[in-house]
């Protein structure tokens, strides 16, 4: 949490919150969030909520639930949040489009999986490859792509950024049964690019495209060793989709990420919840943000 707080891209944030002499801006330290009881946290009219591992999300429930401050991003939604199948049924429910899917405890019916080269069998349902492979917990980055014998088959395992590397690919091509699993229908694209969305509210909403994070090789780097990402423009659809998301997450900020298939479709793969934007050259979407939460907040607590 304090790691997320002392960013530059979050300074860049509150620095516009703590210059409206409207707003006392009151940072909560590390310990205050996780070693103190609610009844010591201070009573606040708004309030910045963000999801990363170890937040105390029921602990923060309970605040709001007693305090009742306005917040920009519910913490309600963060469970849900960190299930790719909640996630996904969100999004039928607001008509966006995601990847047709799959949700398999392979560690609990492998002996009711049938693995064949390219596809795999259950109760009648058949999986062919290509097909993706992501653990339930979208807090678990470790995901897996599995080729077709005709592409050449084995798989490609994507992970966290390490040592400039984000994927690895192995000749192996068989499935993980150690655990649940969504099975996604690969979205094959015409350039292998994913779109990084940052949204906020119903007003503002930029993106980025990066190199997807299969493509082989080192990761590519920019002059200030950050991954190479340039400014993308959305279709009206995509930014449709963005305005929907903030709403239905309940995330006035809210970054999700999006592929365009070679048949023309936009899909959602993924949904991150409050997310930063990480680039030298985006000033417009610091300004928007930090103005479109002042006035959010303006708007929404007592006066
Ligand atoms: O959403 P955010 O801003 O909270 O950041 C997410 C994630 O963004 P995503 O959610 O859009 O995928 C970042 O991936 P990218 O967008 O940079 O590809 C990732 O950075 P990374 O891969 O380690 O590499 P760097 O870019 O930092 O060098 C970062 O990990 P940490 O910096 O180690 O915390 C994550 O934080 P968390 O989820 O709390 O672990
Ligand atoms: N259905 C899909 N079809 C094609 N490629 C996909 C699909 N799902 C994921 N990918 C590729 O795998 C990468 C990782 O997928 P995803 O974004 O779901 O993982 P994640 O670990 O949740 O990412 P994040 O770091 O954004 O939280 C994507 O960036 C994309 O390149």
């Amino acid at each position: 949490m304090e790691k997320k707080l002392g960013t530059k891209w979050m300074k860049k944030i509150l620095v516009q919150l703590k210059n409206s002499d409207k707003i006392k801006l009151v940072i909560w330290t590390n310990d205050m969030i996780q070693n103190q009881t609610i009844e010591n946290w201070p009573i606040v009219d708004g309030l910045i909520t963000l999801y990363s591992s170890g937040y105390p999300v029921n602990k923060v429930i309970s605040y709001v639930n007693r305090h009742r401050p306005y917040c920009c991003n519910n913490p309600e939604f963060f469970k849900a949040m960190t299930n790719r199948e909640s996630i996904y049924k969100v999004l039928d429910e607001i008509g966006v489009e995601h990847p047709n899917y799959l949700v398999l405890n392979t560690k609990e019916i492998s002996n009711e999986i049938n693995e064949e080269t390219n596809w795999i069998t259950f109760h009648g349902k058949k999986l062919e490859k290509p097909f993706v492979e992501k653990p339930i917990d979208s807090e678990n980055h470790n995901i897996h792509i599995y080729f077709n014998s005709k592409e050449g088959g084995g798989k490609t395992k994507i992970f966290r950024k390490k040592a400039g590397r984000k994927n690895q690919f192995y000749s192996n091509g068989e499935i993980r049964r150690n655990g649940k699993y969504i099975y996604e229908e690969f979205i094959e694209q015409q350039e292998p690019i994913d779109i990084k969305v940052y949204a906020i509210g119903q007003k503002y909403v930029y993106a980025e495209k990066r190199s997807s994070l299969m493509q082989e090789g080192l990761l590519q780097i920019d002059e200030y060793g950050r991954e190479l990402r340039e400014v993308f423009k959305l279709s009206e659809k995509e930014k449709e989709f963005a305005a929907k998301i903030t709403q239905a997450f309940g995330q006035f900020i809210c970054g999700f990420d999006i592929v365009r298939g070679k048949d023309g479709r936009s899909v959602v793969i993924d949904i991150n919840g409050w997310s930063f934007v990480k680039s030298e050259f985006s000033n417009e979407y610091f300004e928007n943000c930090g103005r479109l939460l002042v006035e959010l907040f303006l708007t929404n607590c007592k006066k």
